[in-house]
């Protein structure tokens, strides 16, 4: 048995769809959302994920507002940027593109955000309201990544409620806060986060119903690893070069063979990523429609 494909492309242009509507509904109320991004310094893979962004933001309607600085910007600079993206009127949420170019510190900058333009989740406060958020609605943005990866399980009739799930990775953006999302009530289900410190990796992601991995190993998640029947949803993007065509390859941390034991994989490219992408204009959408309710 061959494993069935979750088609990010796919799951993401039926969510855009709906996203169109509710644009139109705020441009009906006179409030067009608008997204902010700040990209600093020159890194390709960057400028491409920014260059992605607002192409998603004009294919439903939202305006997008780019802010590039050089490489040799300073600190003080990047803390200018931020100042005027959280005064700009026509940015209704906006996300600091990271990395930072080294010697900027991330969270410093993260957090002079006003959590309310948190187009990512990834301010303190949104963190915070994740964490405490155990039951109850949250109201505030979520990581991008953590909601796409719930929004294709859920769209794919998945089981989350009851089932084992081994994260692998425990970074800012993925494994710690999908380990939050996951285990909140009424999603519920039973989460081993892993990292490159965990004893037996092998036998942790054996248990799992379901596996996330978001570390940046290609190839780390082998075939013998995985329980027959899981779904195996791979968030790792590294650019290699394919060993027959000699070009530029993103290569996944799930193993190829990995395939012929789960029922679910995603594929890379065209798995999480384009999930993650629709999921930002879902809270640029929902940040708007926030800010109309409360007017
Ligand atoms: N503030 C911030 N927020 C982020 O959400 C954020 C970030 N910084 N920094 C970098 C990572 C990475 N990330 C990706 C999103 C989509 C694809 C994506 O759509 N990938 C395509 C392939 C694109 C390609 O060819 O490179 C795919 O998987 O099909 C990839 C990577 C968001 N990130």
């Amino acid at each position: 048995m061959t494993a069935q494909i979750l088609d990010g492309n796919r799951t993401a242009s039926a969510i855009k769809a709906e996203l169109r509507e509710r644009v139109d509904a705020l441009k009906a109320k006179g409030v067009t959302p608008g997204l902010g991004t700040l990209l600093v310094g020159d890194d390709p893979a960057s400028q491409s994920y920014v260059k992605g962004k607002h192409r998603d933001c004009a294919e439903v309607g939202i305006e997008s507002i780019r802010v590039d600085l050089p490489a040799s910007a300073s600190s003080a600079d990047v803390r200018a940027a931020i100042r005027d993206l959280n005064a700009a009127r026509e940015v209704t949420g906006y996300i600091i593109q990271l990395p930072l170019p080294p010697g900027h510190d991330e969270h410093a900058m993260l957090t002079l955000m006003d959590p309310a333009k948190d187009a990512d989740g990834l301010h303190p406060i949104n963190l915070g309201k994740l964490v405490l958020g155990v039951d109850g609605p949250i109201d505030s943005p979520l990581p991008c990544t953590p909601a796409g990866i719930v929004q294709m399980l859920r769209r794919h009739d998945i089981e989350i409620a009851g089932a084992t799930v081994a994260i692998v990775g425990r970074g800012l953006t993925v494994g710690r806060p999908l380990g939050l999302l996951l285990t909140r009530k009424g999603i519920d289900a039973t989460v081993t986060l892993c990292h490159s410190r965990t004893p037996d990796l092998a036998a942790q992601v054996r248990e799992a119903d379901i596996v996330v991995a978001a570390v940046g190993v290609p190839g780390l998640i082998k075939a013998d690893w995985v329980k027959p029947g899981a779904a195996v949803l791979d968030v790792g993007i590294t650019r290699g070069l394919s060993a027959e065509t000699g070009k530029v390859k993103l290569l996944g941390d799930v193993d190829p063979g990995v395939k012929e034991v789960a029922a679910w994989v995603s594929p890379v490219p065209g798995g999480v990523g384009p999930m993650t992408r629709v999921m930002l204009l879902d809270n640029v959408v929902q940040m708007a429609e926030q800010a109309v309710r409360s007017r």
